[in-house]
């Protein structure tokens, strides 16, 4: 069987009555930067949490680095990087103290890559963790997530609260473990994340896996506002077969429109007539999935 480095199958997960998320088939490729989008409760945390067995599914099973989430439930743990989606551990310990307990939790750590990564996030690892502002404890989750170089790292809305060196800092830190043929889980809400960090990314909704796209292709849902004006009357109707517009908007000097995709056979039709002015405009993929999923950009 083919190696991933996260692999689910059929994975559910009820709470009570409730959905968490349901028939998870998940495969993620190992080096590549793993999208997992979906608004706040479609069940990203949920996912995670079954990934390190912090929650136990209710069916269906999940491989992680090609252990068995349950069973091997500590060698993964021990095993991955994980940013959760609250940081709020070693509340009286010193930032650098923090990061030292890891090393009892995940063998020994390379310290001059961990002192780089307090520099480059700029923590005071001097200060206590519980007297910290939020987002030096979230520095703190970030370092202690990438600090053992791990093949996986799970990040649960990794910039949320983060300002913008902060997130600079974790971009390009994301960009190198891939550059390193490692491997990065990312839930986030934001599409524009997605997009940016992404190789690929799965659309979660109301804890169901929508689609998996590429991240390039992302842009291949796009949405195009196109407006023209013509010169000569044109049929109402003359559009109408169209698949791919949406809002179509006509009369018979004017046409409006969002279309899905290639632009290309409206184009073809409309140049049967005389066009006097076009504006074509992309939505963004915040609109785009606002459309599709109902899903909101919040970066
Ligand atoms: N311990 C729990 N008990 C009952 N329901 C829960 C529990 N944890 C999560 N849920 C429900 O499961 C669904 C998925 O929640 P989950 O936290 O995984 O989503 P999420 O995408 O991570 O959202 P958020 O970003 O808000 O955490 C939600 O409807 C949530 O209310």
């Amino acid at each position: 069987m083919r190696y991933l480095v996260i692999r689910t199958e059929n994975l559910t997960k009820m709470y009570g009555r409730h959905l968490g998320v349901r028939d998870l088939m998940l495969e993620v490729e190992p080096g590549e930067v793993f999208g997992f989008l979906g608004p706040d409760g479609s069940g990203k945390t949920t996912t995670i949490r079954l990934l390190l067995d912090f929650v136990r599914p209710t069916s269906g099973r999940a491989l992680v680095l090609g252990l068995d989430s349950r069973q091997d439930s500590l060698k993964v743990r021990r095993q991955v990087g994980y940013l959760p989606g609250e940081f709020d551990f070693f509340a009286h310990q010193t930032g650098g103290a923090a990061l030292r307990s890891f090393e009892t939790l995940r063998g020994k750590l390379d310290w001059a890559y961990v002192d780089g990564l307090v520099e480059r996030f700029g923590l005071d690892v001097d200060q206590k963790i519980g007297d910290m502002p939020a987002l030096e404890r979230r520095k703190v989750g970030l370092i202690q997530a990438f600090m053992h170089r791990p093949e996986l790292i799970l990040l649960d809305e990794p910039s949320r609260g983060l300002d913008l060196a902060t997130q600079q800092a974790l971009y390009q830190l994301i960009a190198e473990v891939r550059q390193e043929g490692r491997t990065v889980f990312l839930a986030s809400n934001s599409v524009c994340e997605m997009e940016r960090l992404c190789d690929r990314a799965a659309v979660l909704y109301g804890g169901q896996v929508m689609a998996v796209e590429r991240g390039v292709h992302l842009r291949a849902r796009a949405l195009r506002r196109i407006e023209m004006r013509f010169a000569t009357p044109v049929p109402l109707g003359a559009f109408d077969a169209l698949p791919n517009l949406q809002d179509l908007h006509i009369t018979p000097h004017s046409l409006s429109c969002t279309v899905r995709g290639d632009p290309d056979t409206l184009l073809k039709l409309a140049s049967q007539y005389r066009i006097t002015d076009m504006l074509s405009q992309s939505l963004s993929l915040e609109e785009v999935f606002r459309r599709d999923y109902g899903i909101t950009c919040a970066a």
